[in-house]
This record gives structure tokens, C-alpha cells and sequence, in this order.
């Protein structure tokens, strides 16, 4: 082993999941239904009508699931809280047996030495409160402090780094300006409205946690690098629209109150004038940025491409089964701009990995999968260069542990170090967890 790439001591290896991609069992033990339980229903909407009702099971596999983190060495485990498994209706009623899971879960980890990364929100909304309007209604910001502190009350102190959301940029653009997520709406109006109040929910769940909470937390954003076509201005101007419409139109306001300029150009009449105080709320300090990459995307100016008139040009490259470039020096630059222009803030790598096909399970323990750990080993050291450039990466949660339900996707596309068997719920650890569990014990140093 090479000491080229040992990574700073106590640097958090992990993985991650989500709730409604792997729990299965949404209605179990009081809970309610959320809106992806009611999209997968929605014919047309998923790959193949798989839904979430079973995915890997986890709800009631979780025991095995951590056991297997730890045979990989794993040190952690970012997962999320199906908000609809705590307040069945989204606000008042709380639900003891949604507590009473994710306490199992996080004793079960504790136990085995791995440290919880809780997610407040990743995109399964109660489905009782889209009734009331969900991301459009105002309200939500108390309804989603109300919810994260009733987490924080029960587990502060076993769940030391909180996240709010995961990916407010998902949430709007697919569920609510292209309609490919849930809730499923395509309306240029709603979107800028939606992001809006997930940056207040956002501001309101970190100022109940000021008050409640002694540990960390941070906001998880999905960060993609845009690299202009060409030179031409048309080109360098679609790059800034799409920039600041993916990557700065979250953190600008949580790190600077304010919006970038180049949104207004994008939505025109659609993008509403915000009171000043929102910002006040929205800016309230956090601990470190989830930064989730997978992909980069060259970008030219594009007139028919609504609403950014900026569109990707595909290049000689290798591409993953859900057709982003593998592309690991954009993880470099990100990572240096994150350092440059929101003043070095402590990033964990929250999510990153790929889905490539993989052969069918050959006997024995392992299964190959050569592009996946290609993919791993490239952006693993894509971190350690811009470690060694000054940026301050705290950890690293590979997605995914398991195979799972990939939304829309269905489970068409397999992201895990782990392969599921979705007929008989068999994982089998894939070649990629064989090095990722090396690499791990070795702080990088197999890399
Ligand atoms: O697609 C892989 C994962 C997904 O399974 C996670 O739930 C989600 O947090 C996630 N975010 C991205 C990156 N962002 C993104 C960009 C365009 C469309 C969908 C997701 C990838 N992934």
C-alpha cells in the first residue's frame, strides 16, 4: 500500500441510502403514506410500476444490513427518516411506532460502531401535507421545525450530524418545474415558490436545532461543474444561467441571504420578490455542506432549451447506465470552488457513485463490477488531490450500500457496492465493497 494517498486521521468513511428507496413496508407500525407511495401508483410515472412497497426490505432487514456495514469496516451510515413514519399526517399526531424503528436502527448502529448521519428530508414528502400544498404552502417551514424537533428531541446526542434536506434543487426541479419526481407538477411559477419555502423549512429546522441541538448540522446539495462548450459568449453566458440555477441557487442564500442575480433572467415574470426577513431566516449559520457529485456537464447556449436556454454536449467520454460523464476532476474543481467562494467550509461527501450494468451474480461471494470500482478508486482520489489543495472534506458516504429502488428509475439502475437480489432479498457484496472495505481500513492508503 502507497502512502500517496492516505487521507487526513479520522476522515468518515462511509455509505448511504434513503428511506423510501430500501425500507419497504410504508404503511407499517402507524405510518403514513407519502407522496412517492401515491407517484409509484401513478401509471406511466416509474420504470416497470416497481414502487417502494418492498425495495430491499430494510424496515425489516436493517440488523443484517448493519451487520454487513460492519464486516466492510464501514464507520459510517448516512440514511434518512420517512418524515410520514413519525407525524403520519405531517403536523400533530406523533407516531410511536415510526420512533420506535429508527431507534432500533440507530442503537443497531451504535452498537457496531458506526456513527448515524441523519437526513431529515430525502424527497418523501406526507403525502397529508401535499394535500395541504406541500412545498407551495407557506406553512410547510413550521410543519418541517415541528418534525425535526421532534427527531432532535429523541435523537441529539446518538445522531451527532443532522442534514435538513437532501437536494432542494431535485425536489423543485423534478417535482415541481419537469415533473419526473413526486409530487409530479410542471409549472415554472411553482418551482421558484417551492425552492423558496425549502430554504425557509431549511432556515426554520436549523434554528429548532440551535435551540434543541448540541451536534452538527448542514444541508445536503446535489453540485454539478459546468464547463462551457466553447469560448463563444452565448456559450459562457448559458454556463452562468445553468450554474447558478443548479449550484449557487441554494448556497447563496444559506451562505451570502440572497439569490443569484442570473435567476431572475431564468424564471423572468415567474420569479417572485422574497421579504427580506425570509433571508434572515434562510442564512441561519450551518456546521458543513452535504455536497452529493456524481457527474459534470459541458453545457452550450441553447435558445430552445426552456426555461435556461443552456443544454449539455454529450463527449467522448465514459458514461454511466443513468447517462452522466464519469468525470472525476469535476469533484476537484467543485470541491475547490465550494473552498473559494463560500470560505472553506467542512464538506462531506455525501453521495457519489454510479450505476453500470452489472453481470448477473457469479457464484461465490463477490460479484465483479470493474467499472464501478474504476469509478470509486478515480473519485476517491479526486478528494485526496483537492484535500491536498486545502479544502476542508471531512468524510466520504458511497452511494449506495445496496441496489435499490432508483425513483423514476425503478430498480432498472444499480448503484450499490452491494448487490440485491430483489426476488429473494440476497445481498452479495460486489468487487467495488471489497475495495471500498480496504480502502477504509487502510484510510486510503489501497487506493
Ligand atoms: O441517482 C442516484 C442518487 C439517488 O438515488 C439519490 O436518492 C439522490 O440523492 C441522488 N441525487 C443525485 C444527483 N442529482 C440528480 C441530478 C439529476 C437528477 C436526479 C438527481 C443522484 N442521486
Amino acid at each position: 500500500m502507497s502512502q500517496a494517498f492516505e487521507f487526513p486521521q479520522g476522515f468518515l468513511w462511509g455509505s448511504a441510502t434513503s428511506a423510501y428507496q430500501i425500507e419497504g413496508s410504508p404503511l407499517v407500525d402507524g405510518a403514513g403514506p407519502s407522496i412517492w407511495h401515491r407517484f409509484v401508483r401513478t401509471p406511466g410515472m416509474v420504470h416497470d410500476g416497481d414502487t417502494g412497497d418492498v425495495a430491499c426490505d430494510h424496515y425489516r432487514r436493517y440488523k443484517d444490513d448493519v451487520r454487513l456495514m460492519r464486516e466492510l469496516g464501514l464507520k459510517a451510515y448516512r440514511f434518512s427518516v420517512a418524515w410520514a413514519r413519525i407525524l403520519p399526517e405531517g403536523k400533530g399526531r406523533v407516531n410511536p411506532g415510526g420512533l420506535d424503528f429508527y431507534d432500533r436502527l440507530v442503537d443497531t448502529l451504535l452498537e457496531n460502531g458506526i456513527e448515524p448521519l441523519l437526513t431529515l428530508y430525502h424527497w418523501d414528502l406526507p403525502a397529508a401535507l401535499d394535500d395541504r400544498g406541500g412545498w407551495l404552502n407557506p406553512d410547510i417551514a413550521h410543519w418541517f421545525a415541528e418534525y425535526a424537533s421532534v427527531m432532535y428531541r429523541r435523537f441529539d446526542g446518538r445522531v451527532k450530524k443532522w442534514a435538513t434536506l437532501n437536494e432542494p434543487w431535485v425536489v423543485t426541479d423534478g417535482g415541481y418545474l419537469h415533473g419526473a419526481l413526486a409530487p409530479g407538477h410542471r409549472n415554472r411559477f411553482e418551482a421558484p415558490i417551492a425552492t423558496h419555502h425549502l430554504l425557509r423549512a431549511h432556515g426554520a429546522a436549523v434554528q429548532a436545532y440551535r435551540a434543541e441541538g448540541k451536534h452538527a448540522i448542514g444541508l445536503v446539495v446535489n453540485l454539478e461543474p459546468k464547463y462551457a462548450a466553447s469560448d463563444s459568449a452565448e456559450d459562457r453566458a448559458a454556463v452562468r444561467r445553468a450554474d447558478a440555477y443548479m449550484n449557487r441557487q441554494y448556497l447563496d442564500p444559506v451562505f451570502f441571504g440572497r439569490y443569484p442575480d442570473e435567476l431572475e433572467e431564468i424564471f423572468g415574470e415567474a420569479w417572485p420578490q422574497w421579504p427580506a426577513e425570509d433571508f434572515e431566516l434562510i442564512r441561519q449559520p450551518i456546521d458543513y455542506v452535504g455536497f452529493n457529485y456524481y457527474t459534470r456537464s459541458v453545457t452550450r447556449h441553447d435558445e430552445q432549451a426552456w426555461p435556461l436556454k443552456a443544454a449539455p454536449v454529450k463527449q467522448h467520454a465514459t458514461y454511466t447506465e443513468t447517462g452522466w460523464e464519469v468525470f472525476p476532476q469535476g469533484l476537484t474543481d467543485t470541491l475547490v470552488w465550494l473552498r473559494d467562494r463560500y470560505g472553506n467550509p467542512p464538506v462531506y461527501i455525501t453521495e457519489n457513485g454510479s450505476a453500470f450494468y452489472d453481470p448477473p451474480v457469479a457464484d461465490g461471494d463477490t460479484l465483479d463490477d470493474p467499472l464501478r470500482v474504476d469509478y470509486l478508486r478515480k473519485h476517491l482520489r479526486a478528494i485526496h488531490a483537492a484535500i491536498c489543495m486545502g479544502c476542508d472534506v471531512r468524510g466520504y458516504m458511497a452511494w449506495s450500500l445496496l441496489d435499490n429502488l432508483e425513483w423514476s428509475l425503478g430498480f432498472s439502475k444499480r448503484f450499490g457496492i452491494v448487490h440485491v437480489d430483489f426476488q429473494t432479498q440476497k445481498r452479495t457484496p460486489k468487487r467495488s465493497a471489497r475495495l471500498y472495505s480496504r480502502i477504509v481500513g487502510s484510510n486510503g492508503r489501497a487506493l
